[in-house]
């Protein structure tokens, strides 16, 4: 098979979908790789650590998408790139489709088989694929809000840790999950005073365990979170309900309850964002203000520390990378029920329920889409 990997476009998105290694690992399978030229220069691989690894170096992305016959990427397609994409190509990349219905139109349009990471499982229930990226979103997120709070941004002015004889910042994270844990790892290690809500007791157990204290856990309900809004200084989003629209948590209403200056960050904007006033927002302008309050919305967060997400999210796709390489798409989804989770779109099919249900589409079960 021909494996293709073109240099992102989104906006500050310096991830590869590619590395070396895998390139490596996929021409020792016997397959070609072509990767754009300058496709890993962000991410700190160089045309020459690609060649070095067998794969050929193409002169533009349009060539690419024109001879491969699967498309490895990071984040989804943007408008030029989808118009490359056709029928009986392989897409596996991020899609977040649920809140995005001119893609899902195009890439139905397109007639293209595509493979979300987001929604591919594990059998311990997770989700393999976006776990590496949610541990990096989770550890940038106080990093990232603790930068919004500062005052020349227009923050309310609150270190973190506070210091002897002043209080800490109070963070209040919504969702303890794979970003909720690893944002409440940095905030606890900052100083911070840290409050995780959950809808899972079970996690909430397991959170209150290896915290050991250090943190507060409450049950999450929409009366919970309107007690904590108006001591809280950073509120981060990070809930998740698999392949499906964001559940609004915070009213555009509930703002007034906030402090001034607080911030909010709210990591689940690739799934439409967790806040009513959330919306997506690039590294290059990643902040805004709604009555009064500071959001924080970067859909491609890790994209910031580019060279540790890619080899993190190289070393989770690998293992699928190589069956869909090795056995073509329709096998190897049939032979993996956690692959065949992945898929999205296949031949002008939506084959996602939760995708159909936030967008009102009809949907086709995947299993049958592998017979069309
Ligand atoms: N902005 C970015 O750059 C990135 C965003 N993400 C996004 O972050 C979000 C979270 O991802 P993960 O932590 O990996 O998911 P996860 O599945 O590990 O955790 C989600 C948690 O949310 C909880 N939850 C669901 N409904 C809730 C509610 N009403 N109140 C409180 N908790 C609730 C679940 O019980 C679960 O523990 C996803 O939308 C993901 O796509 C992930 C990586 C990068
Ligand atoms: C998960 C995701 O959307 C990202 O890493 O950009
Ligand atoms: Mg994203």
């Amino acid at each position: 098979m021909k494996i293709g990997c073109p240099k992102e476009i989104k906006p500050q998105e310096f991830r590869v979908g590619l590395t070396p290694h895998a390139a490596r690992e996929a021409v020792q399978h016997g397959h070609r790789v072509v990767m754009e030229t300058d496709a890993g220069l962000g991410a700190g691989f160089t045309d020459e650590d690609y060649t070095a690894a067998g794969a050929d170096i193409a002169a533009s992305a349009a060539e690419v998408f024109a001879t491969a016959d699967m498309i490895v990427k990071v984040k989804e397609p943007q408008p030029a790139e989808r118009a490359l994409l056709r029928a009986g190509q392989v897409l596996f990349t991020y899609l977040h489709l649920a809140p995005d219905p001119e893609q899902t139109h195009d890439l139905l349009a397109a007639g293209v088989t595509a493979i979300a990471y987001e929604t591919v499982t594990d059998a311990r229930g997770g989700l393999p694929l976006l776990a590496p990226m949610s541990e990096v979103a989770g550890r940038l997120a106080p990093q990232m809000g603790a930068w919004t709070l500062q005052k020349a941004n227009g923050g309310r002015g609150v270190l973190m840790g506070g210091v002897p004889g002043v209080r800490p910042a109070n963070v209040v994270i919504i969702g303890g999950g794979v970003v909720g844990t690893a944002a409440a790892r940095v905030a606890v290690g900052m100083g911070a005073n840290v409050t995780v809500l959950d809808r899972s007791v079970p996690r909430l157990s397991y959170l209150d365990d290896i915290f050991q204290g250090r943190l507060t856990t409450q049950y999450s309900s929409a009366a919970a979170i309107a007690e904590l809004l108006p001591e809280a200084d950073m509120v981060i989003g990070a809930v998740l309900i698999p392949g499906a629209a964001a559940p609004k948590l915070v009213t555009r209403a509930q703002l007034a309850l906030m402090r001034p200056g607080a911030a909010i960050v709210d990591v689940a904007i690739d799934q439409g964002g967790c806040f009513e006033t959330s919306h997506p927002t690039t590294h290059q302008d990643p902040i805004y203000t709604v009555d009064g309050i500071l959001h924080y919305c970067v859909a491609n967060m890790p994209g910031a520390v580019a060279r540790t997400s890619t080899q993190a999210l190289g070393n989770a796709t690998m293992p699928f990378l190589l069956a869909l390489a090795d056995k073509g798409w329709r096998r190897a989804c049939a032979e993996d029920p956690h692959l065949l989770a992945g898929l999205n779109t296949h031949a002008g099919r939506l084959t996602y329920a939760a995708v159909g249900a936030a967008l009102n589409l009809p949907v086709v079960d995947p299993a049958e889409a592998l017979r069309l």
